[in-house]
C-alpha cells in the first residue's frame, strides 16, 4: 500500500496541471458515447416509422449524433497530447529522484554487487512506467466507469438480464488480467539477468576501446554467439508468458462473445415481435460493445498496475533503501599533524579473503609518503579505504585522531586529491576533462593545472584548443567529432585534473606515470615534486625510481606493512625493497649499451 502511494504521489506530483486538465477532459468527455449512440437509436426510430417519419426531427438527429462523435473524437486526441504530457513529465521526475538516490550512494559497494545492479534496472523500467500507469489507471477507470453506469442504465432498461450477464462477464475477467500481469512481472524479473547480459554484450561490440582488442583477438563471433544466445534467452522467457496470456485471454474473449451473442439474439426475437424497435437494437448492440470494452479496459488496466507495483517495490526499495555507508557530521579541518591506518582489517566481501590485514600505518602531514608492493598487496585497497569508498571491518583510519568515520563526507573529500590506477577519460572537452576536478572551474586554473601536468601545449594545438571534443565517439555542440589523445597524453589530462586540486590535504597518486615516455616521466617527477612541496603527498609506483625522492617508503605485502624507511634506509636492509630496486636498475644497465 506504501509503494502504491509512492507511486501515485510521484504520478500525480510531476504535472499537477496536465493531469487536472486530463482528468477533466476523460471525464467530461465520457457521456459523450451514449449520448451519441442514444442520438443514433432516435435516429433509426424515426426513420422506422416509414412514411409517417418526418425529415426536421431525423436530420437534427443525425446532426447532433455526428456532432456528438466529432467532439468525442476531438476530445480523444487531446487526452492522447495530455496524456503524453504527463507520461513525458512523470518519466523526468522519477528518473530524477533514481538517479539522485543512485548519486547519493557514498560508498562503491552497491555498485560491485549484481543483485543491487539486477534491482537497479528493474527499477529504471519501474520509473519509466509505474507512476504513469498507476494514475492513467485512476483517471481511465473513472472515465470508464462513467462510459459503464451510462450504458448499463440503458441496457437496464432496455432488457435487465443483458445487464447481469455483462456485469457476471466482468468479475472473472478482472481475475484473469490480475494473474496475467503478475505472471508476466515474474517473466520481467527473471529475464532480467539475461537483460543485463544482452546490454554487456552489446555495449561491447559497440565499445570503441573494446573494439581494438575484438577486432585483433577476432572475439566478434564469440561475443556476438554470446549475445545471440541472451537475446534468445529473453525472448524466450517473454513468449512464454505472452502465449500463456493469448491462450487465456482468448478463451475468456469467445466466453464473453458467447455473452454478448445471447444477449443479440433475445433482443432481436423481441424486435421481431415488435416489443423492441430498430433503434432499440442498435443501442443495445452499442451498449454491450461499450460496456464490455471498458470493463476489460479497466481488467487489463487492473493488471498492468498490478505488474507496474512488482517492479515498482525495486524502485522504492533503491530510492528509499539504507544508505551503503553513514555519513558523518564533523567538518573535516584541514590536515594538521596526520592520517594513521590503526590495525586495519578489510575484504570486499564477507567471506572473501582479506585484502588488509591488520594494516597499521601513518602517513604524516606534509611529507611524501610512497607505497610499493608486488601486485594484489593491497595499494589501491588502501587508497579506497582512505577515500572511504569502504569502511574497514576492523580497526580505524583516523585524520588527526578523528575516525574518518566521523567526518561528513563531502567535506573529507573536498581535502583530496587523486589520480587513479584506472582513471576515467570523459567524453568530454579539454578544458572540462581537465576542470572538472574541481567546480565551478576557471579557464585559467585548467591551463594552469595543464602546464603542471605537461600538457598544456597538446591540448592548446587540438583543432578548437581547450574547446575540442575528447572524444571519437561523440561529436560536440557543433556536430565536428573530436579527437582522441594518446594513453600518457590521457594520464597528464588525468594528472591535470587532480591537480585542479593541487591546493588538496593529501595528493594521492596512484601510478601516475606509468603510460609516458622516458622525458616525460622526468618531467613529470620535477613537476610534482614542485606541486607536492611542503604537502601531504601517497605515491604509488611500481617504478621505484619514481618513490626514491619520497620521505619515506611503506612497503605492502600481504595486506601488511612488511617494510618502513627511507629510500637509502630500504636499501641499507637489503629487503625486498633494496632486492626490487637492483632488479629494476639493474635492467635499466641491461639495457644500456
Ligand atoms: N573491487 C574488488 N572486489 C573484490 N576484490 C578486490 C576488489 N579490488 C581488489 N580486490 C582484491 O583485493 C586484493 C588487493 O588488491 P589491490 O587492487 O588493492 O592490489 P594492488 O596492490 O593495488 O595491486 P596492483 O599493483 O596490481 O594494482 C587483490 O587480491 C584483489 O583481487
Amino acid at each position: 500500500m506504501t509503494t502504491l502511494r509512492a507511486a501515485l504521489r510521484l504520478g500525480a506530483g510531476a504535472h499537477p496541471a496536465a493531469l487536472s486538465c486530463l482528468l477533466a477532459l476523460m471525464l467530461g468527455s465520457a457521456a459523450l458515447p451514449v449520448g451519441a449512440a442514444w442520438c443514433t437509436k432516435l435516429l433509426l426510430d424515426e426513420i422506422g416509422q416509414g412514411p409517417d417519419a418526418q425529415l426536421g426531427r431525423a436530420i437534427r438527429f443525425a446532426v447532433l449524433a455526428a456532432a456528438l462523435v466529432a467532439l468525442a473524437t476531438a476530445a480523444n486526441r487531446l487526452v492522447s497530447y495530455l496524456t503524453a504530457v504527463v507520461q513525458n513529465a512523470v518519466g523526468i521526475a522519477a528518473n530524477v529522484s533514481l538517479y539522485a538516490r543512485v548519486n547519493a550512494f557514498l560508498g562503491l559497494a552497491p555498485f560491485e554487487q549484481p543483485a543491487f545492479r539486477d534491482r537497479l534496472m528493474l527499477a529504471q523500467q519501474a520509473a519509466e512506467q509505474a507512476p504513469y500507469t498507476v494514475v492513467m489507471f485512476a483517471v481511465g477507470s473513472a472515465q470508464s466507469l462513467v462510459t459503464i453506469v451510462s450504458f448499463a442504465g440503458v441496457l437496464l432498461t432496455l432488457w435487465p438480464p443483458a445487464g447481469l450477464l455483462v456485469l457476471a462477464v466482468a468479475g472473472p475477467e478482472f481475475a484473469i488480467q490480475l494473474a496475467l500481469a503478475r505472471r508476466s512481472a515474474r517473466a520481467t524479473e527473471q529475464a532480467n539477468r539475461f537483460y543485463r547480459i544482452r546490454f554487456l554484450y552489446q555495449g561491447l561490440l559497440t565499445d570503441l576501446r573494446a573494439v581494438r582488442e575484438i577486432r585483433l583477438f577476432q572475439l566478434g563471433e564469440f561475443f556476438h554467439g554470446r549475445l545471440t544466445g541472451a537475446l534468445r534467452r529473453t525472448g524466450r522467457i517473454e513468449l512464454d508468458a505472452r502465449r500463456h496470456a493469448a491462450l487465456v485471454s482468448a478463451g475468456w474473449a469467445l466466453a464473453s462473445a458467447a455473452v454478448a451473442l445471447i444477449g443479440t439474439v433475445t433482443v432481436v426475437a423481441a424486435v421481431l415481435r415488435g416489443d423492441l424497435t430498430l433503434g432499440d437494437l442498435t443501442i443495445f448492440l452499442a451498449a454491450v460493445g461499450a460496456v464490455q470494452s471498458s470493463l476489460s479496459g479497466i481488467a487489463a488496466q487492473l493488471g498492468e498496475v498490478g505488474a507496474s507495483m512488482r517492479l515498482f517495490r525495486h524502485y522504492a526499495a533503491v530510492v528509499h533503501g539504507p544508505a551503503d555507508l553513514a555519513n558523518g557530521t564533523l567538518t573535516a579541518p584541514p590536515l594538521g599533524a596526520e592520517i594513521r591506518f590503526e590495525d586495519v582489517w578489510f575484504r570486499y566481501d564477507q567471506d572473501g579473503p582479506w585484502a588488509l590485514r591488520g594494516l597499521s600505518l601513518s602517513i604524516p602531514a606534509g611529507r611524501a609518503t610512497g607505497l610499493v608492493g608486488v601486485n594484489g598487496a593491497g595499494k589501491s585497497t588502501l587508497v579506497k579505504l582512505l577515500c572511504r569508498f569502504y569502511d574497514p571491518q576492523r580497526g580505524r583510519i583516523t585524520w588527526d585522531g578523528v575516525d574518518l568515520r566521523e567526518f561528513d563526507l563531502t567535506t573529507l573529500r573536498a581535502r583530496l586529491g587523486a589520480v587513479f590506477q584506472d582513471f576515467m577519460c570523459y567524453d568530454l572537452t579539454a578544458e572540462e576533462n581537465v576542470g572538472i576536478g574541481r567546480l565551478p572551474y576557471s579557464p585559467d586554473a585548467v591551463r594552469r593545472a595543464a602546464t603542471e601536468a605537461g600538457v598544456h601545449d597538446r591540448l592548446a594545438d587540438l583543432p578548437h584548443g581547450y574547446r575540442t571534443m575528447l572524444s571519437r565517439s561523440f561529436t560536440d555542440e557543433d556536430g565536428e567529432t573530436g579527437v582522441t589523445l594518446s594513453g600518457g597524453q590521457w594520464q597528464r589530462v588525468a594528472l591535470a585534473r587532480s591537480l585542479m586540486r593541487a591546493d588538496a590535504d593529501l595528493l594521492i597518486l596512484d601510478e601516475p606515470s606509468s603510460g609516458l615516455d622516458a622525458e616525460a616521466e622526468s618531467r613529470m617527477n620535477a613537476s610534482l615534486a614542485r606541486v607536492r612541496q611542503g604537502r601531504t603527498g601517497l605515491l604509488i609506483s611500481h617504478r621505484l625510481s619514481t618513490l626514491r625522492d619520497a620521505d619515506r617508503i611503506l612497503v605492502l605485502a600481504a595486506g601488511q606493512v612488511a617494510e618502513a624507511g627511507s629510500h637509502d634506509e630500504l636499501m641499507a636492509t637489503g629487503g625486498d625493497y633494496s632486492r626490487l630496486f637492483t632488479l629494476q636498475a639493474g635492467g635499466y644497465r641491461l639495457a644500456t649499451p
